[in-house]
Formats: structure tokens, C-alpha cells, sequence
């Protein structure tokens, strides 16, 4: 049994003082919900967030953390510190991090074995840009990401890994995958992890879609076979919002 998990990226928007009213207005709402309820956001408030989430069924993320635990590396955040304040989970590869900071299936790899020893639940992410799903290069682009991200991952470890399928061209731009083209490259994805390692280990980890998902589409998403939960940026900003995606 897969538990699908509903994720909001809040990327480089709100001030703490807005992350910590959301929290408390989603807390009361999510309570009774079977799916696992994440928010990931800036580092800043990510201690206040951990705070106010407390006693509650909501987890709280990281966007993105370096693989050393510690070190000269100016303006880094590392999973020591992360781990400090009790995150939960920490988004890695994300697409926007891939294309502006140097973000490669290296320093993915490298990121994932760091987040895996710190005990910090990965959420990684691959996807497509518009020229290559047009090139028809949608699966080979997964699978070399998929490929890189897991290299020398244990296999006692994949089920604690999260991947998010985030076609580039679908982010933040209101173009949606259909539920059927998503939940195509997500079964080809599980096939990737099953020739890496084995079904069985194939059938356990969760794969989340991401781009353009929001309350009116999130049903349809959620009902197609292996797509195990959404990562959700634009529509994870306003409290109602997120709270029908979560009780979709
Ligand atoms: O990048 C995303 C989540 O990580 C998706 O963003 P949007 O939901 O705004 O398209």
C-alpha cells in the first residue's frame, strides 16, 4: 500500500509570518485525512514552520540542502542542519534548480545519500523540457535521471525515497500533463526502478506528479494508477486551495 503524499513547494514566495498563519489555518482541515500532508519552503522559516506544525499531522520540508554536512561552502544549508530543526523531508533536483544553479544527477546522487544518512525523507525530482517531449525524448530523459539520482542507492532504501515526475514544460505555465500522459511516464518510471533493482521494490516507492496541479484537476490526477500524490507550487499558496487539494 502506497500512502499518497499531497506536497506544497512553496518555492521563494511568502514571509514567515504568512507560513506560520497558513499552518494554523491547515491544521484543523488536513487533520482527518489519510494522505501524508507535506509543506516544503524556504529555510528561513523553516524552524517557525516545524513550530507551529506541531502536535499535527502536517510535515515540513526543505527545498533543496547541500550534500556536505559541513564545510566552506558560503550561503549553503547542509542535512546536519536540517536534521537540527526536525525537517522532515528535503525536495532535491527540482527543475528550477537544475536550470538556474548548476543542480546536475551528480550532486542529485550526492544529495539523496546525504539526505538518506541524516534520515530526512528525498523528494527527487525529474522531468522533461518542452523540446524533448516534442523530440519524443520524454522516457529517456527520465530514465538517465532516474539512473543518476539512484546510483550505488541500496535497495533497503528506495521505499524511503519520494520521485516527483515534473514535465518542466507544465510548471507554473497552467498546461497540464493529461492524467493519462502522466500516469504513462510514471509507470515507465517504476519500470526504470524495477530494472534497477526488483518489482517488489518497484511496487513500494511513491511517485508524485508535479506541474500545473490545482483543486480542479487534482481528483482526475489522483484516481490514475501509480500516480502516488502531487507536488503542487502555485496552487499550494493560498490555505483553502491546499486544503481541497489535500482533501481532494
Ligand atoms: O514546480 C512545481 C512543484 O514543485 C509545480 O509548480 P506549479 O504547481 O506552480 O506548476
Amino acid at each position: 500500500m502506497r500512502i499518497p503524499i499531497i506536497a506544497g513547494n512553496w518555492k521563494m514566495n511568502m514571509t514567515i509570518k504568512e507560513g506560520i498563519e497558513f499552518i494554523g489555518k491547515i491544521k484543523p482541515s488536513v487533520k482527518g485525512t489519510d494522505v501524508e500532508v507535506l509543506i516544503c519552503a524556504p529555510y528561513v522559516m523553516l524552524k517557525d514552520l516545524v513550530e507551529a506544525a506541531k502536535g499535527s499531522n502536517v510535515k515540513i520540508g526543505a527545498e533543496n540542502m547541500h550534500y556536505e554536512e559541513k564545510g566552506a561552502f558560503t550561503g549553503e544549508i547542509s542535512p546536519l542542519m536540517l536534521k537540527e530543526i526536525d525537517v522532515d523531508y528535503v525536495i532535491l533536483g527540482h527543475s528550477e534548480r537544475r536550470q538556474y544553479y548548476n543542480e546536475t544527477d551528480e550532486t542529485v546522487n550526492k544529495k539523496l545519500v546525504k539526505a538518506l544518512e541524516f534520515k530526512i525523507s528525498p523528494i527527487v525530482c525529474v522531468g522533461e523540457t518542452l523540446d524533448q517531449r516534442e523530440g519524443d525524448l520524454t522516457k529517456d530523459v527520465c530514465k538517465v535521471q532516474i539512473e543518476g539520482a539512484f546510483n550505488n542507492i541500496n535497495q533497503d532504501d528506495v521505499e524511503k525515497i519520494v520521485i516527483a515526475y515534473e514535465p518542466i514544460w507544465a510548471i507554473g505555465t497552467g498546461k497540464t500533463a493529461t492524467s493519462e500522459e502522466a500516469n504513462e511516464v510514471i509507470m515507465y518510471i517504476r519500470n526504470v526502478i524495477k530494472g534497477l533493482y526488483d518489482e517488489e521494490t518497484s511496487e513500494k516507492v511513491r511517485i508524485q506528479y508535479g506541474g500545473s496541479v490545482k483543486p480542479s484537476n487534482v481528483e482526475e490526477i489522483m484516481n490514475e494508477s501509480d500516480i502516488d500524490g502531487a507536488l503542487v507550487g502555485g496552487a499550494s499558496l493560498k490555505a483553502d486551495s491546499f486544503v481541497e487539494l489535500v482533501n481532494f
